[in-house]
């Protein structure tokens, strides 16, 4: 398959900004003239130069090259040519060893040369440099007289270390971004399983321009080199992923708070969160087996929605779930967006407890933690205390009605737009009922990761007079948890919503790497 990484050749495609700073090489030492560049449409590296009339006519031009292919050809004949004199013209320029002589060069190189000169010399534009025009600045400004001349030289020293600065930057943001593009298009032109990579990386907020442009370059390649099957290929990843791009955008310009994508989730599921999606959710409906969205429907309106479910061709399906920002979507009014959960899970004495009060007042998180409400219970005298307690002290799992009926209230009780869900579901039918009772699915799983022998340590060690922190309910809690909690894990793992942290190392470590974690989800 054809292949090109054009981050090293293509130093000027992304017409940064900064050209508008650059003074003009005519006439402007010394006369402090500064002319913006403009680009044409039909000539993005600027070759041809200017354009010579105004609006009208550079319309005039652009339909005359559209109709007229003796035309066309002329100008792309005449673009190529233009495009060949510069390359000489660079090849010809020495390139001086010293910083000096590299601050006459950059001096001495016309505007729309700038951006190929930052890219080709990007190696000598280190800190060393800045740090010498940044001395010949100071001796400048520190000056006790100043002369005319030396005006200029501030005036187009100040100027071009601007630019130089500014290039560079854009240049490495470039380069990463490319950098990062190829291996991410790599990744997904070489995965067995395409469907479930994009997937992954659309949950990942992964997928974006860039990758498309380098997409593109390489069917140009392998378009011109006449590999049939390789373009047919790549041009069917470039459908699903501008399709998945196209509805990010639909739902940053919907005022989104975050897209959530969620895979295989049944019809009948769907249906029976019809009233929360409503109000709720923007829901996309795509084939699977299409490898992309074979159509889409909002569904904030009743009559969408049913459209939407009646059709039966979207078995199985990925329902993109928009989820609306409080203040900004659905129908605006308080009920209109349930809060962003998050399901925290591990082991007895992995951390939970204590990663999840870092988290609520780091990230304006709702701790509710399922053992607190059970302990609170408990102590509250009510007529299930005493049944739930003997269950927690034989390191038993409450029956989920209660459970679920706990956290519910918990969770309609707080008006906090970020909730975590401490130590629950604890089994599979912990998780069903929760699903069945609430009509809705955690966004996210943090699973602490934690070796037994280290959980049995903090355990022992926590001090907190807990009728199950001895021993034997401590082992009988690990059973359980090996039996029972893990296939929750293993359930939303299949989903791509867990993400697993290294619960070893001190409290602080942990956080880091929990920090992390909601950053790339852009909390
Ligand atoms: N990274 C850590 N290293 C050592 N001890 C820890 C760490 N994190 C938590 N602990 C301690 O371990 C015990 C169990 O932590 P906790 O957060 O209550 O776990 P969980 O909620 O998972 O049962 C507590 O005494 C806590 O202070
Ligand atoms: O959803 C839950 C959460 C907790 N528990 C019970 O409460 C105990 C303590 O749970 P907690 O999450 O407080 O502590 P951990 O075991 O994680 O240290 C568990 O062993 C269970 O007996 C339960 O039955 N269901």
């Amino acid at each position: 398959m054809a292949w090109q990484d054009n981050a090293a050749t293509q130093p000027n495609r992304c017409g940064m900004a900064w050209q508008a700073f650059w003074p003009r090489q005519c006439g402007w030492r010394g006369q402090k003239v500064y002319v913006v560049e403009i680009f044409f449409p039909k000539d993005p590296e600027g070759v041809l130069g200017p354009p010579q009339g105004g609006h009208i006519a550079r319309l005039e031009f652009r339909r005359r090259l559209d109709r007229d292919s003796d035309a066309r050809e002329a100008f792309q004949r005449q673009v190529r040519e233009e495009q060949e004199r510069r390359r000489q013209e660079r090849e010809a320029r020495v390139i001086p060893d010293t910083d000096a002589g590299l601050v006459e060069f950059f001096l001495d190189t016309e505007a729309r040369e700038i951006e190929v000169e930052i890219a080709r010399l990007r190696p000598r534009l280190n800190q060393p440099f800045f740090d010498y025009i940044q001395r010949e600045l100071a001796q400048i400004k520190f000056a006790i007289t100043r002369t005319a001349e030396m005006e200029d030289r501030l005036i187009e020293l100040e100027a071009m270390q601007k630019v130089l600065l500014e290039g560079v930057e854009a240049y490495d943001k470039l380069q990463n971004d490319l950098v990062t593009a190829k291996e991410r298009l790599t990744k997904i032109l070489q995965s067995s399983d395409k469907k479930s990579t994009l997937l992954e990386m659309v949950e990942r907020n992964e997928l974006n321009m860039s990758i498309l442009t380098l997409l593109d370059e390489n069917i140009a390649s392998a378009r011109t080199s006449n590999q049939e099957e390789a373009v047919a290929f790549m041009e069917n990843v470039r459908t699903s992923i501008l399709k998945y791009i196209t509805w990010k955008k639909m739902a940053s310009q919907l005022n989104c708070e975050s897209v959530i994508y969620a895979t295989g989730v049944s019809s009948t599921v769907m249906a029976s969160q019809k009233r929360e999606l409503r109000l709720w959710f923007t829901v996309a409906v795509c084939d699977l087996y299409e490898c992309g969205i074979s159509y889409s429907v909002r569904c904030d309106d009743a009559c969408c929605y049913r459209s939407c479910f009646s059709n039966k061709v979207c078995l199985p399906f990925v329902a993109l779930l928009v989820r609306l920002n409080t203040e900004g979507g659905g129908d605006g009014g308080a009920n209109s967006c349930r809060p962003f959960i998050a399901f925290v899970l591990g082991g007895p004495g992995s951390g939970k407890g204590t990663q999840c009060a870092r988290i609520a007042s780091d990230f304006g998180f709702a701790h509710l933690s399922a053992g607190d409400l059970l302990r609170h219970e408990i102590s509250s005298g009510s007529d299930k205390g005493q049944m739930i307690l003997d269950i927690i002290k034989e390191g038993r799992i409450v029956p989920s009605e209660i459970t679920v009926e706990l956290i519910r209230k918990a969770m309609e009780t707080t008006d906090a737009k970020r909730v975590l869900i401490d130590g629950f579901p604890r089994c599979e039918e912990n998780r069903i009922a929760f699903e069945r009772i609430t009509g809705t699915e955690p966004d996210l799983v943090i699973f602490f990761d934690c070796p037994e022998d280290e959980m049995v340590k903090r355990l022992l060690g926590r001090n907190q007079g807990r009728v199950d922190d001895n021993i034997e309910t401590i082992k009988k809690r690990l059973k359980v948890f090996d039996n029972l909690n893990i296939p929750v894990v293993d359930y939303y793992s299949s989903r791509g919503k867990v993400h697993k942290i290294d619960a070893t190392g001190t409290e602080e470590e942990i956080f880091g790497a929990v920090r992390n974690l909601f950053a790339s989800l852009r909390f």
